[in-house]
């Protein structure tokens, strides 16, 4: 529970009992289940508190009042997981995982019953997902799953009908946002992280396509 406070007090983001315990709940689960699943690499479980959970705490600071998720390549549940604890309790919140990794789809699943949080886990590609099944998504969220230009491919269903991304990124993000007006015109704002010295969060809005065919790399 204390570890649970002060990740929240790092990230900015006031939390309830019911949360905090829910957090204790998902890191105990993730330490559990990490040697089997590979959910997060070994090295960061003695810094998860702040390399995992305050990192992806901190995305709820900016979109305070969004109820409707949606996670991309939600691996081991970062950051949808945290987000559903952060949410849990709240009317007509829900979190969309979409992990394509049958043994991560199972862990976020048991988690998620676990946590008593409002997740659903699609165990199917992103690409089978996004653009086809009605999820109404308020904001789209993906953490190390690829550059910003395939990002926005992946997210474009989602983002061009006024869904906002929220996309932690590292020092690479200057490139990226150059190579991704390439392709996409957009808005965005670059947030500085509270947990990685270097680290960015980048807000996106306003996407449309530009003439020039976004690279396909699936
Ligand atoms: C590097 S991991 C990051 C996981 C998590 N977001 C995190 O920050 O720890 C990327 C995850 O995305 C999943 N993934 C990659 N491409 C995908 C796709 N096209 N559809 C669904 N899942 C995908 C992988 O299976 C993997 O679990």
């Amino acid at each position: 529970m204390e570890q649970a406070l002060e990740a929240a007090n790092q990230a900015g983001v006031p939390v309830s009992r019911e949360t905090a315990e829910a957090l204790a709940l998902y890191v105990s689960l993730l330490r559990r289940w990490n040697p089997t699943k590979n959910l997060v690499s070994a090295s960061t479980l003695d810094a998860v508190w702040t390399r995992h959970v305050a990192d992806s705490l901190q995305l709820v600071r900016l979109a305070p009042g969004a109820l409707r998720w949606v996670d991309m390549g939600s691996g081991g549940g970062l950051p949808a997981l945290v987000i559903a604890a952060a949410l849990k309790g709240r009317d007509g919140a829900e979190i969309h995982c979409i992990e394509s990794k049958l043994g991560k789809a199972a862990f976020l699943q048991e988690a998620a019953r676990q946590m008593r949080v409002p997740v659903r886990v699609w165990s199917k590609r992103i690409e089978d997902v996004v653009g086809r099944e009605p999820l109404q998504a308020e904001v789209v969220t993906a953490r190390a799953l690829a550059p910003l230009t395939d990002l926005l491919r992946l997210a474009n269903p989602l983002l061009k009908t006024g869904a906002v991304g929220i996309f932690p990124k590292g020092q690479d993000v200057v490139s990226e946002l150059t190579e991704a007006a390439k392709y996409w015109r957009f808005t965005h704002q670059s947030i500085p992280s509270v947990t990685e010295t270097r680290g960015r969060i980048l807000v996106i809005g306003d996407l449309s396509a530009s003439t020039a065919r976004p690279p396909d790399r699936t």
